[in-house]
């Protein structure tokens, strides 16, 4: 993900950001509308509350004539209630309005990220990525639904405030708002650095939030290796830059609330020099100018609001370009305008010339490759490491797309099927146990949800792992930790067995499935395994040729050209298991 963050320096405007999310508001506009007007009511029941203070000031405290108190102090009391209840109402409606903004954002982006290739998550950093959907997130939403609200409601306060003023006032309301290009100036100095401080901030906060992932999830590595002081100062490092721009970012922020005062402050010692010596000259009553201050006392916090809005524009704008470039991020696949969503399920699978080559990867991963596999038989491919035989089973998921040639299931095109129907055709026993952090049972129903009691157990059965499950503290329910680690080797091995048959898919994958298992444990798994293959296509790949016997054909995977003479591993195992072995070639 370094490339993408290089990405964000020239990247889009607010304005842009603003028109690209702003139709995720769709559906809660009105709401939007609701919750602004009833803080525009909110803000006139101030405005008039304040010139009820005048009037009480000149006409009950300056004449002390407490019988005119009761009528204005009874109109105050109700407006003020009226006032909390809209304040009440707005701020509910607006915060859920952007609540519901960000839920809908968040869950946009998590659904695309979904969809994307498993070299895009094999090159970034998931830290990186967790703060993108989390913080960068967050910031467009404090920019498109409450920076939009605060815009509103800010200008329209400052309208009422600044109508009140001049009403009051004119003469005195011009002095003061003269100072206001003070106010556009602070902001627009600060609002480009701003976002400067903004792409650092996050950019350090997601390289920070890597490097604890990474050592988290490699915590075992770390400390057979004694490289928890390596790691550590990885993260005082990481901190350290984190903290620069932070403190970059809150220098401006911290820097910009005392000068916004500081203007404020000269105007309101402006208004009251000009104001004591109106009051002197006996062309204004003391209500009148304390109304007249307080409007001004009033106007001060919408106007600095706006500004804020600049702020959060320049930071939500920062956050839009780590956000765009994830959502410009295609998928490497997608489903057909017109997906074929039902299979035959019959299992014959087909590669025929198959050429690939991963994104960014030089040579080819798979050369004019070619083999069939068809019901109940077992293809065994095999070949030194790093020829492309993991490469197969990821072009059958259709994770990736072939450059040329075709894969077809049941002779059709898989391009053809929706993405769903493929993979609930084709089950892979990965290299690496996949588990998921949660108790056994939801483990073997991890692909079969609905499945019952029965059928969980009947599974287990079949992959031997019934009597280990129930001898563990809380049977099916026991937690299996993260990526299984509470497990071992060889029974997350038949817990992914367990889970495969629970599929019950026609064509099934198993990806050096005794990788990492001793001699007598992986002899122990190969019972449910055969019980698991019977009755499906099963590709088996595999260094180990233990199952070359019971193979009806073996592909051999050379990591080479096809020479006219055939490479060696293939005579080898024509040798020792008297069957003639498809050379192919990875190129
Ligand atoms: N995501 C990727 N991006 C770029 N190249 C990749 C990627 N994954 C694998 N490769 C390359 O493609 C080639 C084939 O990889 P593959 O995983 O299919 O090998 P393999 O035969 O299964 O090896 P092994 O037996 O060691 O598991 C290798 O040279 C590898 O470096």
């Amino acid at each position: 993900m370094e490339s993408r963050s290089k990405a964000s320096r020239n990247g889009v405007s607010a304005r842009e950001a603003f028109r690209r999310f702003w139709p995720y508001t769709r559906g809660i506009r009105r709401w939007l509308v609701v919750g602004a007007l009833l803080l525009v009511l909110a803000a006139a029941g101030e405005v008039a509350a304040i010139w009820i203070f005048g009037l009480i000031t000149d006409h009950v405290l300056a004449a002390k004539n407490l019988a005119a108190f009761w009528t204005p102090a009874l109109v105050w009391l109700q407006l003020s209630v009226l006032t909390a209840v809209a304040s009440f109402g707005g701020d509910y409606l607006t915060t859920l309005v952007g609540e519901r903004f960000l839920l809908r954002l968040r869950d946009s982006v998590f659904a695309h990220v979904q969809r994307l290739s498993p070299d895009f998550f094999d090159r970034g950093r998931t830290g990186d990525l967790m703060v993108r959907l989390t913080d960068d997130v967050e910031a467009i939403e404090q920019f498109v639904a409450s920076g939009l609200i605060k815009t509103v409601t800010s200008v329209v306060s400052a309208v009422f405030f600044a109508g009140a003023a001049l009403y009051v006032r004119w003469d005195l309301a011009l002095v003061s708002f003269a100072l206001a290009p003070l106010f556009w100036l602070a902001v627009r100095r600060f609002t480009a650095r701003f976002r400067e401080t903004a792409v650092r901030e996050r950019e350090s906060n997601g390289a920070m939030t890597s490097v604890v992932e990474e050592s988290l999830s490699n915590h075992a590595l770390v400390q057979a290796y004694n490289r928890q002081p390596a790691e550590r100062r990885r993260l005082h490092r990481e901190g350290l830059t984190w903290l620069e721009a932070k403190m970059a970012e809150n220098r401006l922020s911290a820097l910009y609330e005392p000068l916004v005062q500081v203007i404020e402050t000269v105007c309101v010692l402006l208004v009251l020099g000009f104001g004591a010596s109106e009051l002197a000259r006996g062309r204004v009553t003391l209500g009148g100018l304390l109304a007249f201050a307080a409007y001004l006392g009033y106007l001060y916090p919408p106007l600095q609001s706006l500004g804020d809005v600049g702020l959060t524009a320049s930071e939500a704008a920062a956050s839009a370009d780590r956000i765009i470039e994830i959502m410009e991020t295609p998928p490497a696949v997608a489903d057909p305008a017109v997906p074929r969503t039902r299979a035959a399920r019959r299992g014959r699978v087909a590669f025929d010339g198959v050429t690939f080559r991963y994104p960014g990867g030089g040579r080819p991963a798979l050369k004019e490759f070619s083999f069939r596999a068809g019901p109940e038989e077992l293809v065994l491919v095999t070949g030194p490491s790093g020829a492309g035989k993991s490469t197969i089973a990821r072009l059958l998921l259709r994770f990736y797309d072939p450059e040329r040639g075709r894969i077809r299931l049941d002779g059709v095109d898989i391009r053809e099927l929706s993405l769903t129907t493929l993979r609930d055709t084709v089950t892979v026993l990965q290299q690496e146990t996949m588990l998921f952090p949660g108790s056994v049972r939801d483990n073997i129903a991890y692909g079969r949800p609905d499945a019952t009691e029965e059928q969980i157990v009947a599974a287990a059965r079949a992959a031997e792992a019934h009597d280990f499950v129930t001898a563990l503290p809380e049977g099916y329910d026991t937690p299996v930790g993260r990526q299984g680690r509470l497990l071992s080797g060889g029974q997350r091995q038949r817990i992914a067995i367990a889970r495969a048959m629970l599929r019950d898919a026609p064509v099934l994958v198993l990806d050096e499935p005794t990788t990492g298992l001793d001699a007598p444990t992986a002899r122990r798994v190969l019972a449910p395994l055969r019980r698991l293959m019977a009755g499906r296509t099963t590709i088996l790949i595999t260094h180990d040729l233990h199952l070359a016997p019971e193979a009806d054909r073996i592909v051999v995977l050379d990591g080479r050209p096809p020479t006219g003479s055939g490479p060696a591993a293939p005579r080898e195992i024509a040798r020792r298991y008297g069957r003639t072995p498809e050379a192919a070639s990875r190129g």
